[in-house]
């Protein structure tokens, strides 16, 4: 494991964060290719019966299909950009990835649900890998049953790496909340392993 992947303490949980994984200058490199490189859809969900726009952009690259928040998503060949970040990524944590999911918030009013990673195409306990570039956006976890433990408040800075393995995804819910602080654009990347 990467020297600068830090763990959580956490119950129930395999938690590491590396603040400044990928260093300055080239996480804005990064950033400003993924914006101009990646194929960025507006996806829609369906909310209480009604299609909604996904409060974000989102693209899905990789081997195999998967479904994601109800979608089916049919992903798109890697990138060479992304075989370099997955090959980063994969050297750090020690897990093998075969697609990443690419979320982009275009301000603070952009933002994810509570939601665990928890598809059945991700096996039992699956490694998450996730990158974050741009923007600083507020991440909390919290613990699907205990409710004496209060939620866990992560900053993802830019050039940031959380992974999230083991039990984690069966016993923690994690959210990205909106902000009224006003926030650069964020990249978000979550590699992970989809059995087929
Ligand atoms: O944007 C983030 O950091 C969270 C992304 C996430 O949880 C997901 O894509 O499943
Ligand atoms: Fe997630």
């Amino acid at each position: 494991m990467h020297p600068h992947l830090q763990p959580l303490s956490l119950p129930d949980a395999e938690v590491y964060f590396a603040p400044a994984f990928v260093p300055a200058p080239q996480r804005d490199v990064y950033l400003e290719r993924l914006l101009q490189e990646v194929n960025w859809q507006q996806e829609s969900i369906k909310l209480f019966g009604k299609l909604q726009p996904m409060p974000r952009l989102t693209a899905w690259y990789g081997d195999k299909g998967y479904t994601y928040s109800g979608l089916e998503n049919k992903p798109q060949p890697w990138l060479p950009l992304l075989q370099e970040l997955r090959e980063r990524v994969q050297e750090a944590s020690g897990r093998a990835y075969n697609s990443v999911l690419l979320n982009l918030y275009r301000s603070g009013q952009d933002s994810m649900g509570w939601h665990s990673d928890n598809e059945p195409e991700l096996g039992q306990e699956p490694s998450i890998a996730s990158l974050s570039l741009g923007g600083e956006r507020r991440f909390a976890l919290k613990h699907r049953s205990r409710k004496d433990i209060a939620p866990v408040r992560i900053i993802l800075s830019h050039g940031s790496l959380l992974l999230m393995q083991g039990p984690t995804q069966h016993h923690w819910l994690h959210h990205i909340p909106k902000t009224a602080k006003a926030v650069q654009p964020r990249i978000n990347l979550t590699f992970r392993y989809v059995k087929g």
